[in-house]
C-alpha cells in the first residue's frame, strides 16, 4: 500500500513535468488551448496551495504532522527540497527526477527485499504507465466540453432572442393574413347579399319576360364564375403555403436530425468518455461520488443537448414565416410531445441530480472521513518511518518521498474539491437552463394557443366561405332552374290566354265588336279627361284672378253707388217720417191684468179694429166713440212692435235731428213699462240705444260718433239729476254760448261705451226715480222722468259733424186727486203733476194753433222739452190707455188729449248739421 502510494505521487508528477516541458517545446500542433489552460490551472492550483494561501484541512493536518512529529530537525531540509522543486533547480529532488523511475524501482525492490513482499511492486508495475495520463486527459475533455457548453448556452440565448423576434413577425403575418382574410369575406358576403336581393326581385317578380330573366343569370353566371376564380386563386395561394410549410417542415426535420446526430455523437462520445473515465477511476481508486459526479455531469450535458435541439426546433419553428394551419399544427404537435417528453426528462434529471447532490454530500463526508483515515494512516506511516529512519540510513530517501506523497494525495483531493464546485456550478447553470426551458415552453406554448385559436379561426371562415359558396351555388342552380321554370310556364299561359282570347274575339257578335270601339274610345276619352279637366281648372284659376282684379278696381264705384244709397234712404226716410207727420201719435191700449179683475169697472169699454190700425172706439155711457190717430196698438201687442213704430225716429237721431218721445196717460195705464219695459222685457229706452249703437257700429266705416246720456227728473216742479248721488236740484238756463240752446248746468253727462253701460246707467235712474204707491198703482211714478240721448256724428270722408238728440220721457201719471186718494204730499204731487201736463197740452195747442209765442216756460217739463218740441222736429206720443170701465173718464181725455196732439203740424224737420266749413270758422 505504500509502494502503491508512493508510486502514484511519483507518477503524478513525472506526468506533470512531461506535459509541462512538452508544452515549452511546443510539442503536438495540435495541442490544444484547453489541454494548456487546463494544465495551466492545475499548476497555479496547485502552487497558490502549496503557498499556503488556502490552506485546506490536508495542509493543515500535514503542518500539524510536522510540528508534532519527529520532523521538527528535518523541518529546513524539507522546505529547501520544497524550493528546488518549484523553482526546478538541481539538488537531491532534481537528481532523483533524471532517472526517477529506476530509483524509485531500486528503492522499491530494496523495501520489498526487507519486508519479504513482492506483490504490490508487481501491481505498481504494471499501472504505473497510462492510466493517470488517461485520467488527466479526460478531465480536460471535460474541460473542453464545459467550454463547448458555454457557447451552447450562448447559442441558445440568441436562439431565443431570434425566436422572439420571428414569433412577432409571425404574429403581425397571421394578423395580416386575418385580416385579409376578413375582408375578402366582407366582399363575398356583399357579392352574395346583393346575388340574393336580385335573386329576390327576380322571384318576386315571377312572371317577368324571359329576356331579363335570362340577362339575370348571365349576370349570375358571371358573378359566380368571378367567385371561382376568386376561389380557386385563394385555393392556390392555400397551396402554395401548403409547400412553403412542406419545404420548411423537411428543412426543420433535416437540421433537426443533423442536430440529433450530433446530439448521439456527442452522447456516444461522452459515454465513452464516462466509461473509460469510470474505468480509469475504478482503477486508480477513484471514489463513488466521483462516478456520480461524472455521471451527473454527462446527464447535465444530454440536458444542455436537449435544450439546444428544442431551442433548434422553436427557431425552426420561428423561421416559418408563412405557416398554414396544417404545417403549423403538426409541428406544434410534436413540439408539444417533444416539450413534454423534455419537461418529463427534466424532472427525472432533476430528481436524479437532487438525490446525487445527497448522494455528493454523503460521498464527501465519506472521503472526509476517508482521508482523516488515510491521514491517520500516513501519521502512522511517518511515525514507522521515523523508527526505521533510525535504525537504517536507507530510510532518509523514503523520508525524502513521503512528504511529496503526501502533498500529491492532498492536491488530488483538491482536485477531488475542485470538480465538486465545478460540479455544483453546472447544476446551478443546469437549473438556470431549466428555467430558462420552462420560461421558453412557456412562450410555446403561449405561441401555440395562438396559433391554434388563429388557425380555428381561419378554419371557421374559410368552413363559412365555402359554406356561402355553396350555398350560393345552390341557390344559382336553384335560380336557373325556377327562373327556367317560371318564364317557361309563363310564356305557355300567355300563349293560352291570347289564343282563347283570340277565338272568343272571333266568336263575339259584331253589335259587342262595336261596343268595344265605343268601350275603347270611352276609354281613350276618360284618359284624356284628366288632362282636359287640368286646363280647364287653370283657365278657371286664371279667370277668377281676372275677376278679383276687376272687383279690386270696381271696389271704388261701388263705394260711391252705397253712398249715394245710403243718402236715397236718408231722404226716402225723412220723406216716410214726413208723410206720416213730424209729430207722431201713437196709442197702446193696456190689457187687462190679473191684479184689475177683482176691482169694481172691470167692464172693457175700449176697443180696437183689427182692420184698422189707427182707430180706436171708447164705449162711453152707452155710446161709443172712435179716436184716430196715427197708429192703435192692441192690447196684445209685444215693446218689439211699439218699438218698431218708434225706431225711425231713432234714426233720425243718428242723423242729427232732435226728437222726442214720451208716454202719456193716466197712471198705472202702463207708461213706465212701455219705456221703461221689465228687466225680461225692456221697453223704448233700452232698444233705442240698443238701435243706436248698431245704426252707429254699421256706419263705422264712414262716420265716428260719440253717445252720452243724461237722466233727469222733475218731482214737483223741481229738477234733479237721477246719476248723480245727491240727486242735487238743478236748473234750465240759456246756453251762455250764444245759440240761444237751453242748458242745465251742473247735470252729469255719462258718455256711453257700449250696450251693457246702458243698462247699467237705466237702472241706477231707475233707481233714483220718486215713487209711490197709490190706490191707482202700487208703485207710481210721482215723477216725469227724462233720458235724453245726444249723439254727436262726424263724416270721415267730409268731416260734416251732426248733433241729433233724443228725449225719452215717462210722464207721471195723471189722475184725478179724489180718484187716487192723495192727501198731503201726495195731494200736492198730483197737482203739480196735472199742472205740468196742463203746461205741455197748452203748448200742443199753441203749436197746434200756429201761435206765434208757444208756452214753453210754463213748466219745467216743456221748458226742457223746448227744443224737442218746437218747430223742425220729430216728436212721436204714446198715449196709454185703460180698457176698463172705471177708467173711462181718464181714456176719454187721453183720447182727446192725442187728438188734439194728433192735429199739430211741427212742419218739416230740420237736421242739426254744420259743415266742416262751418266747424272750422268755430
Ligand atoms: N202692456 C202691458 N202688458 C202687461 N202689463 C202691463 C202693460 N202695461 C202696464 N202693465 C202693468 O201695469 C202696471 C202699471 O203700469 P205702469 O207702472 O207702467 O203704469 P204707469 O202709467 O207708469 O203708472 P204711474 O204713472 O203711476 O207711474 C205695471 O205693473 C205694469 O207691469
Amino acid at each position: 500500500m505504500y509502494a502503491f502510494y508512493s508510486l502514484l505521487v511519483y507518477i503524478f508528477y513525472t506526468v506533470f513535468k512531461k506535459e509541462e516541458e512538452a508544452a515549452l517545446q511546443g510539442e503536438g500542433p495540435d495541442g490544444a488551448t484547453a489541454q494548456r489552460e487546463a494544465r495551466h490551472v492545475s499548476m497555479e492550483t496547485w502552487c497558490r496551495r502549496k503557498s499556503g494561501h488556502t490552506p485546506n484541512s490536508a495542509q493543515r493536518g500535514l503542518d500539524k504532522v510536522t510540528d508534532s512529529g519527529g520532523f521538527s530537525d528535518d523541518s529546513e531540509g524539507l522546505g529547501d527540497e520544497e524550493e528546488d522543486d518549484d523553482c526546478g533547480s538541481d539538488g537531491n529532488l532534481g537528481a532523483a527526477a533524471s532517472t526517477p523511475l529506476a530509483a524509485f524501482l531500486t528503492f522499491r525492490e530494496e523495501a520489498e527485499k526487507r519486508r519479504g513482499s513482492h506483490v504490490l511492486l508487481e501491481t505498481g508495475a504494471k499501472t504505473a504507465d497510462s492510466p493517470l495520463v488517461a485520467v488527466m486527459s479526460h478531465l480536460l475533455s471535460f474541460l473542453e466540453q464545459y467550454g463547448h457548453l458555454q457557447q451552447l448556452q450562448q447559442q441558445a440565448e440568441e436562439y431565443r432572442l431570434q425566436l422572439q423576434r420571428h414569433c412577432a413577425q409571425h404574429r403581425r403575418h397571421l394578423q395580416a393574413l386575418r385580416a385579409s382574410y376578413r375582408q375578402r369575406l366582407r366582399d363575398k358576403s356583399s357579392i352574395i347579399s346583393s346575388l340574393q336581393e336580385t335573386i329576390g326581385q327576380q322571384h318576386s317578380q315571377g312572371e317577368s319576360t324571359r329576356p331579363p330573366a335570362a340577362a339575370q343569370l348571365h349576370r349570375l353566371l358571371e358573378a359566380l364564375r368571378e367567385l371561382q376564380g376568386e376561389r380557386n386563386q385563394l385555393r392556390g395561394e392555400v397551396q402554395v403555403l401548403h409547400t412553403q410549410l412542406e419545404q420548411k417542415e423537411q428543412e426543420r426535420h433535416t437540421r433537426a436530425q443533423a442536430f440529433q446526430q450530433q446530439i448521439e455523437e456527442l452522447k456516444m462520445c461522452v459515454a465513452e468518455r464516462e466509461e473509460e473515465l469510470a474505468r480509469l477511476r475504478a482503477e486508480t481508486g477513484v471514489t463513488d461520488s466521483e462516478k456520480r459526479l461524472l455521471c451527473l455531469s454527462a446527464e447535465n450535458e444530454s440536458l444542455k443537448q436537449g435544450l439546444s435541439v428544442t431551442q433548434g426546433l422553436l427557431q425552426q419553428l420561428s423561421l416559418l414565416p408563412s405557416q398554414s394551419s396544417a404545417g403549423l399544427l403538426k409541428e406544434n404537435e410534436t413540439l408539444r410531445s417533444q416539450v413534454q417528453q423534455l419537461e418529463s426528462s427534466l424532472q427525472q434529471r432533476g430528481e436524479q441530480l437532487l438525490r446525487l447532490e445527497r448522494h455528493s454530500e454523503r460521498s464527501e463526508r465519506r472521503r472526509d472521513e476517508e482521508l482523516r483515515h488515510h491521514d491517520d494512516r500516513l501519521r502512522e506511516l511517518q511515525l514507522e518511518l521515523h523508527k526505521e529512519r533510525r535504525k537504517e540510513p536507507l530510510v532518509k530517501s523514503v523520508e525524502v518521498e513521503s512528504p511529496a506523497t503526501l502533498r500529491q494525495l492532498v492536491e488530488a483531493r483538491e482536485q477531488k474539491e475542485l470538480l465538486a464546485d465545478k460540479l455544483a456550478g453546472q447544476s446551478e447553470k443546469c437549473r438556470h437552463l431549466e428555467e430558462q426551458l420552462r420560461r421558453s415552453d412557456e412562450v410555446s406554448a403561449n405561441l401555440q394557443r395562438k396559433i391554434i385559436a388563429y388557425e380555428a379561426e381561419i378554419e371557421k371562415l374559410r368552413g363559412e366561405l365555402l359554406k356561402e359558396i355553396r350555398h350560393l351555388e345552390e341557390q344559382k342552380e336553384e335560380a336557373v332552374k325556377a327562373a327556367a321554370n317560371c318564364s317557361k310556364q309563363h310564356l305557355q299561359n300567355l300563349q293560352e290566354q291570347f289564343t282563347a282570347l283570340q277565338r272568343r274575339l272571333a266568336a263575339l257578335p259584331p253589335t259587342l265588336r262595336s261596343m268595344k270601339t265605343d268601350y275603347a274610345s270611352l276609354r281613350s276619352q276618360v284618359r284624356n279627361f284628366s288632362d282636359f279637366y287640368s286646363t280647364a281648372v287653370t283657365e278657371a284659376k286664371k279667370q277668377l284672378m281676372a275677376v278679383i282684379g276687376e272687383m279690386s278696381e270696381a271696389n271704388k264705384d261701388l263705394l260711391q253707388k252705397y253712398r249715394k244709397e245710403v243718402a236715397l234712404r236718408r231722404k226716402y226716410h225723412e220723406q216716410l217720417v214726413e208723410l206720416k207727420g213730424n209729430i207722431r201719435v201713437l196709442c197702446r191700449v193696456k190689457p187687462v191684468l190679473k191684479e184689475d179683475q177683482h176691482n169694481e169697472g172691470q167692464t172693457v169699454v175700449v176697443s180696437t179694429d183689427p182692420n184698422n190700425e189707427s182707430a180706436v172706439t171708447v164705449l162711453n155711457k152707452g155710446k161709443s166713440r172712435t179716436f184716430e190717430l196715427d197708429k192703435v196698438f192692441q192690447p196684445q201687442a209685444t215693446q218689439e212692435e211699439v218699438f218698431q213704430e218708434i225706431e225711425p225716429l231713432v234714426t233720425s237721431c243718428i242723423d242729427g235731428y232732435h226728437v222726442c218721445i214720451f208716454a202719456y196717460g193716466q197712471t198705472g195705464s202702463g207708461k213706465t213699462y212701455t219705456m221703461e219695459g221689465t228687466a225680461e222685457n225692456p221697453g223704448i229706452n233700452q232698444r233705442a240705444l240698443k238701435h243706436l249703437f248698431s245704426e252707429i257700429e254699421d256706419r263705422k266705416d264712414m262716420w265716428t260718433y260719440s253717445v252720452t246720456v243724461s237722466s233727469v227728473e222733475i218731482y214737483n216742479e223741481v229738477l234733479r239729476d237721477l246719476l248723480s248721488k245727491d240727486g242735487e236740484k238743478l236748473d234750465i238756463k240759456i246756453n251762455p254760448d250764444g245759440t240761444g240752446q237751453l242748458h242745465v248746468p251742473g247735470l252729469r253727462l255719462v258718455e256711453v261705451k257700449g250696450f251693457q253701460h246702458i243698462k247699467k246707467i237705466l237702472a241706477k235712474a231707475s233707481r233714483n226715480r220718486v215713487t209711490f204707491g197709490t190706490q191707482m198703482n202700487h208703485h207710481s211714478s210721482r215723477s216725469h222722468a227724462l233720458l235724453t240721448i245726444t249723439v254727436l256724428g262726424t263724416d270721415l270722408t267730409t268731416g260734416t259733424k251732426t248733433s241729433g238728440k233724443l228725449n225719452l220721457v215717462d210722464l207721471a201719471g195723471s189722475e184725478r186727486v179724489w180718484k187716487s186718494g192723495a192727501e198731503g204730499e201726495r195731494l200736492k204731487e198730483a197737482q203739480n203733476i196735472n199742472r205740468s201736463l196742463l203746461a205741455l197740452g197748452d203748448v200742443i195747442q199753441a203749436l197746434r194753433g200756429r201761435q206765434t209765442h208757444v208756452p214753453f216756460r210754463n213748466s219745467r217739463l216743456t221748458y226742457l222739452l223746448q227744443d224737442s218740441l218746437g218747430k223742425g222736429n220729430k216728436t212721436a206720443m204714446v198715449v196709454q190707455i185703460s180698457t176698463l170701465e172705471r177708467n173711462i173718464e181718464e181714456t176719454m181725455c187721453s183720447l182727446k188729449f192725442a187728438q188734439r196732439v194728433c192735429r199739430v203740424e211741427l212742419g218739416p224737420a230740420a237736421r242739426k248739421i254744420e259743415s266742416a266749413s262751418v266747424c272750422e270758422q268755430l
